[in-house]
């Protein structure tokens, strides 16, 4: 949809992945579905640096409505976990230089089983427009399978209608059949679409231990973005080694940084990678193109993503989880044709190292731990330009 918004991939935090759906607010009321979570999560975000590094959303997911609709048929949030209301909270989040997402849902019911918007797409477009509202997560659970598209359609037209910017996030193609299946249409009218179920994300936790989904997601780019989901770098879940894999693809297929964990508590080495600005510089990268799996061998994976002035960026994973750290030779990764005659290298991942100038000779050897990344960034260099690095 281009009207302007998500240029470049969504960045902010989204409360499920971590917090589900606890709504134990009297047991656990730090950690509950409460507007206090994301008054919280706003404070830190701007405190620590998260807003400065382009986190700029933050999103409530399911579990936040009260069971029954107003007596006009409008959603409202549980009157004990959101005293205050949703606008309130927007207006807050707002008063902090940051945007606020919600969650709906294409049908009768959300995924946990609160109220859906079929049948109210315009009362409820009109809701979270009133709220002050700048995403909406749009979720595709309780809906008859053949009245899916219209139904994503319609709320398309009703947000629209609103007159309001909202940035549409979709789990369309999520409950398509085959999965990842992302037709013009859906670019049409979603902005990023949640292209992997959620499953997958548990999925992708073992994909991230073991293997990653080589599916080629559609291609994606200024207006909408595919999405294979939350990081949820600052868990528990996760090795470093593999939480530096998925923030590197991550940035490599320009998927929205929706991080999913506890701002409040994460540990630095985990913060450190989540704000590593050149990381942050790929995902962002103006050429807003995607990047793909180029090649496979010897239990590596290469993912390679064009950027802008003619620079490549490309990950080594090593899908081996056993062992020690294996080399892998650079000249090996298939963007390496464009150091032609030289080129600059700088590594990223795991650690910033300054290679200089290569060629296409170059015998570097690339140290890439058990499920883990090497990121570089390639610059290539007409001969003329060899002077300014030398
Ligand atoms: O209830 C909300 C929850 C989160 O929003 C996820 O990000 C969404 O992918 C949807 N969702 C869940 S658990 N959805 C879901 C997960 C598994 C399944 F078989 C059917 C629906």
């Amino acid at each position: 949809l281009d009207n302007g918004l998500a240029l470049t991939p969504t960045m902010g935090w989204l409360h499920w992945e971590r917090f589900m759906c606890n709504i134990n607010c009297d047991k656990d009321p730090d950690n509950c579905i409460s507007e206090k979570l994301y008054m919280q999560m706003a404070d830190v975000m701007v405190k620590e640096g998260w807003k400065d590094a382009g986190y700029e959303y933050v999103c409530i997911d399911d579990c936040w409505p009260s069971h029954d609709r107003d007596a006009k048929g409008r959603l409202q949030a549980d009157p004990r976990r959101f005293p205050g209301g949703i606008k309130k909270l927007a207006d807050y989040v707002h008063s902090k230089g940051l945007k606020l997402g919600i969650y709906g849902d294409v049908g009768k019911n959300t995924c946990a089983g609160y109220p859906g918007s079929l049948g109210y797409y315009e009362v409820d477009a009109q809701t979270f427009a009133d709220w002050g509202v700048d995403l909406l997560k749009f979720d595709g659970c309780y809906m008859n399978w053949t009245l899916l598209g219209e139904g994503y359609v319609n709320m398309s037209k009703a947000l629209n209608k609103t007159g309001k910017s909202i940035l549409y996030s979709c789990e369309w193609p999520l409950y398509e059949w085959p999965y990842q299946k992302v037709s013009d249409e859906h670019k049409e009218y979603l902005f990023r679409y949640n292209s992997l179920p959620d499953e997958t994300i548990r999925l992708m936790l073992c994909y991230i231990k073991e293997h990653f989904c080589t599916s080629s997601f559609p291609v994606a780019g200024p207006g909408g973005w595919n999405d294979p989901d939350m990081l949820v770098i600052g868990n528990f879940g996760l090795s470093h080694d593999q939480q530096e894999s998925q923030m590197a693809l991550w940035a490599i297929m320009a998927a929205p940084l929706l991080m999913s964990n506890d701002l409040r508590n994460i540990c630095p080495r985990s913060k450190k990678l989540l704000q590593n600005k050149l990381i942050i510089d790929i995902s962002q990268d103006s050429l807003g193109k995607q990047g793909s799996l180029t090649g496979k061998f010897d239990s590596f994976e290469i993912w390679e993503r064009p950027l802008s002035e003619k620079r490549l960026a490309a990950a080594v994973l090593n899908k081996q989880e056993i062992g020690g750290p294996r080399g892998f030779v650079i000249r090996a990764i298939p963007g390496w044709k464009m150091c032609d005659p030289k080129c600059n290298v700088t590594q990223i991942l795991p650690e910033y190292k300054e290679m200089g100038v290569q060629t296409p000779k170059s015998n570097i050897v690339l140290s890439v731990n058990p499920s883990g990344t090497a990121l570089l960034t390639i610059t290539p260099l007409s001969s003329d330009f060899t002077e300014m690095y030398k």
